[in-house]
C-alpha cells in the first residue's frame, strides 16, 4: 500500500503522523511511504532521517493526498485537507466528529474511509490510541492551570503548593480516567489540595487505594460538581463518553459564581467541552475570560510538547496502522472488533452511532460495509 504523511497544518501543531522508526516498520512490511518535506523538522525529525528510514520525500500536501492509498495524520483534517480526500482513500488520524458538523459533512462528502484514533478500543478496555495523548494533556493541564493562576496571566495569584503557613491551592478534577489520573498525579506532586469526581466508583476506589487521604474522591452528580467547582482555584475537565459530545457538567451559572481569577482547563474541549462557557482555543491564544474565570480550552494540548507526543502517539498507532495497511481496512476490521470501533465514516456513510445520533445522520453499522 502507498502510505502518505502530510505536514500538520493546524495552529501550532508540530506533531507528525509517523516517526522515522514507524516509517521503517511500514517499509519492512512491504509498503511504500511518502512524507511531505519538513513534516517533522520542527521536532528534530528531519528529512534525512525519513529518507534513511526508507521514505520518499515530496514537496507538497496535494502530492501526498493524490498519490497515497492511506493518509496517516495526527489532527482532524482541516477543510483544505478534506477537500483533497477521494472516495475509498483511507484516513487514519484523530477526528473528534461529535462536536464538529462541518468536518463530518466534509468527510461524508469525500467518500473516504475514516478511522478515528480516539474510538479504537482496547482488548483490555479503554481507548489505547487516545490514552497517550490523554496522559500528556492530563499532565499539562496542571502545568497550564498553574501558570494561568499567576496574576500576569489573568489568574488570582495562587501558588498551587502554597508555602508553609499558607494553604495550598484547591484543584478539582472532573473525570478520573486517563486525563484525570495524570492531572491528579501532577497536582498531588505540586502539593495542591485535590478533589476528583467521577461516576465510576470503581475508578474512584482504585485512586483511593493509590493516593489514600492525599486526595478526596466524590461521586459525580450535579450537587457534588457545583459544590466542588465553587470551592476551586483550578478546575480540570477530563470527562468522556466515548465518541459522543462531552456532557456539560459545569453551567454558565456555576461559572458566574466561581472565585474571580480561578482557572478552568477544559481538556474535553475536543469533544465539545464540559463547561457550558467553553469554546475551543489555540496555542496562539489559549485563554479567554468569562465572569472573571480564566478559560484554557486548547483542543490540541499535546501539540505544545510535540516531540514527546509524537513518540507516545506512534507507540500506540503503529500496530493498528500496520494491520490496516497489511490486510486492507475491511479484512483488518472483520477480524478485530476493536479496530472496527474506529470506523467513523466510510463511503459517504456515518458508521459511528454516537456521531450519527448527535449530528442527525442515518447510522450505518460498520458491519454493513465489511463484506
Ligand atoms: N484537549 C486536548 O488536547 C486533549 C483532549 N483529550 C480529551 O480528554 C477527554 C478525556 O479523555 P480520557 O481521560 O482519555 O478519557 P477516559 O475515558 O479515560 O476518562 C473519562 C472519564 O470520564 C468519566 N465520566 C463520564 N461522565 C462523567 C460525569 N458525568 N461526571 C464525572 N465523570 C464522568 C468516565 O467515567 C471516565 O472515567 C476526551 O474528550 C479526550 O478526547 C485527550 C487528549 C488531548
Ligand atoms: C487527542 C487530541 O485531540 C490531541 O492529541 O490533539
Ligand atoms: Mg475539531
Amino acid at each position: 500500500m502507498k502510505i502518505g504523511v502530510p505536514k500538520e497544518i493546524k495552529n501550532h501543531e508540530y506533531r507528525v503522523g509517523l516517526t522515522p522508526a514507524s516509517v521503517r516498520e511500514f517499509v519492512a512490511h512491504g509498503h511504500s511511504v511518502m512524507v511531505q518535506a519538513g513534516a517533522g523538522s520542527a521536532i528534530g525529525l528531519d528529512d534525512a532521517q525519513y529518507k534513511a528510514a526508507g521514505a520518499t520525500l515530496v514537496d507538497t500536501a496535494p502530492e501526498v493526498f493524490a498519490a497515497a492509498d492511506m493518509i496517516v495524520k495526527v489532527k482532524e483534517p482541516q477543510p483544505q485537507e478534506c477537500a483533497m480526500l477521494r472516495p475509498g482513500q483511507l484516513l487514519y488520524t484523530y477526528l473528534h466528529l461529535a462536536p464538529d458538523p462541518e468536518q463530518t459533512a466534509a468527510l461524508v462528502k469525500s467518500g473516504a474511509v475514516c478511522v478515528a484514533y480516539e474510538t479504537i478500543t482496547g482488548a483490555n478496555g479503554g481507548l489505547p490510541l487516545l490514552a497517550p495523548m490523554s496522559e500528556v494533556a492530563g499532565r499539562m493541564s496542571i502545568q497550564a492551570g498553574a501558570a494561568h493562576l499567576e496574576k500576569s496571566k489573568g489568574g488570582m495569584g495562587v501558588l498551587l503548593g502554597g508555602v508553609p503557613g499558607v494553604a495550598p491551592g484547591h484543584v478539582v478534577i472532573l473525570g478520573a480516567g486517563v486525563v484525570g489520573t495524570h492531572a491528579l498525579q501532577c497536582a498531588v506532586g505540586a502539593g495542591a489540595r485535590v478533589t476528583v469526581l467521577d461516576k465510576n466508583v470503581d475508578r474512584l476506589r482504585q485512586l483511593d487505594l493509590v493516593f489514600g487521604n492525599r486526595i478526596t474522591t466524590l461521586y459525580s452528580n450535579a450537587h457534588s460538581v457545583e459544590e466542588s467547582v465553587l470551592a476551586a482555584d483550578l478546575v480540570v475537565g477530563g470527562v468522556l463518553i466515548p465518541g459522543a459530545a462531552a456532557p456539560k457538567l459545569v453551567t454558565r451559572d456555576m461559572i458566574s459564581r466561581m472565585r474571580k481569577g480561578a482557572v478552568v482547563v477544559d481538556v474535553a474541549i475536543d469533544q465539545g467541552g464540559c463547561f457550558e462557557t467553553s469554546h475551543a482555543t489555540t496555542h496562539a491564544e489559549p485563554t479567554y475570560v468569562v465572569d472573571g474565570v480564566v478559560h484554557y480550552c486548547v483542543a490540541n494540548m499535546p501539540g505544545a510538547v510535540a516531540r514527546t507526543s509524537t513518540f507516545a502517539l506512534n507507540n500506540a498507532t503503529i500496530g493498528p496502522g500496520l494491520a490496516l495497511a497489511d490486510l486492507g481496512w475491511q479484512a483488518a476490521m472483520r477480524g478485530n472488533p476493536h479496530l472496527k470501533a474506529g470506523l467513523n465514516v466510510a463511503h459517504g456513510k456515518v458508521t459511528f452511532e454516537a456521531v450519527a445520533k448527535g449530528l442527525g445522520y442515518d447510522y450505518t453499522p460498520a458491519d454493513a460495509l465489511l463484506n
